[in-house]
């Protein structure tokens, strides 16, 4: 018989980062992490997380709207399921709750780490198999001070950590940003790549005169510069053909992703998993992209461990992903909550070889930072 779900619960982890990190949403000092665990009846724990940015700065949940929700609506709907039908229950979530695509994505994770671990395999197996056992990484500098995010940069590079920088703007007046992008690209090697995340900060007027100054100062990727729901604007900016623009922020799952292809409203789209809803809303948004040549970032929440592997174990499985990822939300902690912390070297994180998500809690780590 098959195994069904016999549990479901939520808890919040409230984790100190290593600096504040400042971005034109929120600056965030902690992180709170959602930890999902699902049990079923064959003795299989499956863990997945839900996490967003700056409590509702950055979207309509909260980590604590997150823990109601899935505790009093999603729970019920899965309790007694049986634990491999996947495409059912994620239809069954879809018809009976609206939005909620992080709490939906934390639970599809456990549900798609339980299912890996009963079968043995790594959870990239259930999306065909990796392709790369290394996925590249980019750091984001967001310390809100130049001379510190250029020692930071400096330090990522002598070790080999990051070569690729993503840098937080759309804070400070226009001409600010670039004096700051400018003493940034020009204090690092060629080695490294230079982009930025405007994360809506600007109008689409301030877009189209940054751009050509933005090419000019070494900049490679402009990442959602202006409101997520100004599509127009974003094909504008695009068809300019200046910088690459990548969609983050208007990508709220296949749907959206369908809207932003067939206007060519974007060069890039960055994959984010709890963003497009789940793992499979997120390979359905990431195919519309392959299939209207709109290359691949894969984006983060700055979640921690959990949500940072589902995604790897995604990402591992795709043929090119032209513009790397930023899975680096982990090394944003203070501390480490994995028995075994993953492999960061050599500007890439390996991919779990382990059944499921390969990543095993260090509980007592999870109980100290538990919200009581
Ligand atoms: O991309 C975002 O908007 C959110 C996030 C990802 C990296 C980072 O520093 O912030
Ligand atoms: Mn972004």
């Amino acid at each position: 018989m098959d195994a069904t779900i016999v549990e479901v619960s939520s808890q919040i982890l409230d984790i100190p980062t290593i600096r504040p990190h400042k971005m034109s949403v929120a600056t965030m000092h902690n992180q709170c992490l959602v930890l999902v665990r699902i049990k079923t009846s064959d003795g299989i724990e499956g863990i997945g997380e839900a996490t967003t940015i700056g409590g509702l700065n950055y979207g309509g949940e909260s980590p604590e709207s997150m823990k109601t929700n899935i505790d009093r609506y999603f729970a019920p709907l899965l309790i007694g399921q049986p634990a491999t039908k996947l495409s059912a229950i994620r239809q069954r979530i879809d018809k009976a709750i609206k939005d909620n695509r992080f709490a939906k994505c934390a639970i599809e994770t456990a549900l798609y780490d339980a299912y890996a671990k009963r079968l043995g395999v790594p959870l990239n197996a259930l999306f065909g198999g990796a392709i790369h056992d290394r996925i590249s990484i980019a750091w984001t500098l967001a310390s809100g001070d130049t001379q510190k995010d250029i020692d930071e940069a400096q330090q990522m590079l002598a070790t080999r950590r990051h070569q690729i920088f993503k840098l937080k703007v759309g804070m400070r007046a226009p001409k600010d940003d670039l004096k700051h992008i400018r003493a940034i690209r020009q204090a690092l090697s060629d080695d490294a790549s230079i982009r930025i995340d405007v994360n809506q900060g600007w109008s689409e007027t301030e877009a189209t005169q940054q751009l050509r100054a933005l090419a000019d100062a070494g900049v490679e990727l402009v990442e959602q510069p202006i409101h997520e729901k100004n599509l127009a604007g974003l094909q504008r900016l695009t068809a300019l053909g200046i910088v690459p623009i990548m969609a983050d922020e208007s990508l709220k799952g296949p749907q959206d992703g369908f809207a932003l292809a067939s206007a060519h409203c974007a060069n890039v789209f960055a994959i984010k998993i709890e963003q497009a809803g789940g793992l499979q809303h997120a390979r359905d948004l990431i195919g519309i992209a392959q299939a209207a040549d709109i290359a691949l970032y894969g984006g983060t929440m700055l979640e921690g461990s959990i949500a940072t592997i589902a995604a790897a174990h995604l990402f591992s499985t795709l043929n090119r992903l032209e513009w790397g990822t930023e899975m680096f939300g982990p090394l944003l902690l203070k501390d480490e909550i994995l028995a075994t912390p993953l492999d960061y070297s050599d500007y890439s994180l390996k991919i779990p070889q382990g059944p499921g998500l390969g990543i095993t809690l260090d509980e007592d780590k999870i109980a100290f930072y538990t919200r009581k």
